[in-house]
């Protein structure tokens, strides 16, 4: 493509220019918000059993040292805190957070790192990384993913063993303000509203589905096997 460009006498410098925008321009990111419990690890399980090769996580930094068998650029990329400080101050981050002292990160170069293989980019973020993402160029296709009621999702993070009292109260105060925050009219392009799990994974994927297809009637090419 690079040839064909500089063939229609456009120079070296804007060529290059104009091959890497094209080159770039892969599949939209995927947001999914909602509050913890709701459902989303569930629906996009489902998605990726369905379809394997068509949609990705992108690799996160962290400062914590690696552990043994992981890789720098598979598992996480491995940096220091005065490297992601840098970074942070350069606005290179959709969203950081700070677990156990340890500092993690979602770059905008690892979601385009996905975008580039023709995959779908899948992010699982909350609203100020939402709010974040919207002032990138990324143009995500935002989708937020509704529980029933408070109560269903105490009874949801219950069933799932997976928190101490304590943070089963945290993760329930948070989501009072995700869901305002996901209800308002347009923070989000679809919300699912995920009450019986069967029906919201027919909603969520055909909403995809129909975005993908007219991302592919535009020219984007979208990696499906
Ligand atoms: N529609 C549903 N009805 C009932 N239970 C559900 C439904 N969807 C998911 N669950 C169950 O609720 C629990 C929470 O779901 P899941 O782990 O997918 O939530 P999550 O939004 O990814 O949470 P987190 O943000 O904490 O990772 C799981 O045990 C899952 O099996």
């Amino acid at each position: 493509m690079l040839h064909a460009l500089k063939a229609t006498g456009v120079k070296k410098e804007i060529a290059l220019k104009m091959y890497t925008q094209l080159a770039n321009k892969g599949p939209r990111p995927l947001v999914l918000c909602g509050p913890s419990g709701s459902g989303k690890s569930t629906l996009l399980k489902r998605l990726f059993e369905e379809y394997p090769n068509t949609f990705g996580f992108s690799v996160s930094h962290t400062t914590r040292t690696p552990r043994a068998g992981e890789q720098h650029g598979k598992d996480y990329y491995f940096t220091d805190k005065e490297m992601m400080l840098e970074k942070i101050a350069n606005d290179e981050f959709i969203e950081t957070a700070t677990f156990s002292g340890n500092m993690y990160g979602t770059s905008k170069a690892a979601v385009r790192e996905i975008q580039n293989t023709g995959k779908v980019c899948i992010l699982d973020i909350e609203p100020q990384g939402v709010e974040q993402i919207k002032k990138t160029d990324l143009n995500p296709i935002l989708v937020f993913n509704n529980p029933p009621t408070i109560k269903d999702l105490e009874l949801r993070l219950r069933k799932r063993q997976s928190e101490t009292e304590e943070t089963l109260q945290k993760r329930l105060a948070a989501a009072v303000s995700e869901i305002a925050y996901g209800l308002e009219p347009g923070n989000f392009h679809k919300i699912i509203h995920n009450v019986e799990i069967d029906e919201a994974y027919a909603e969520f994927r055909e909403f995809i589905l129909n975005e993908l297809k007219q991302q592919e009637a535009q020219g984007v090419q979208i990696c499906w096997e």
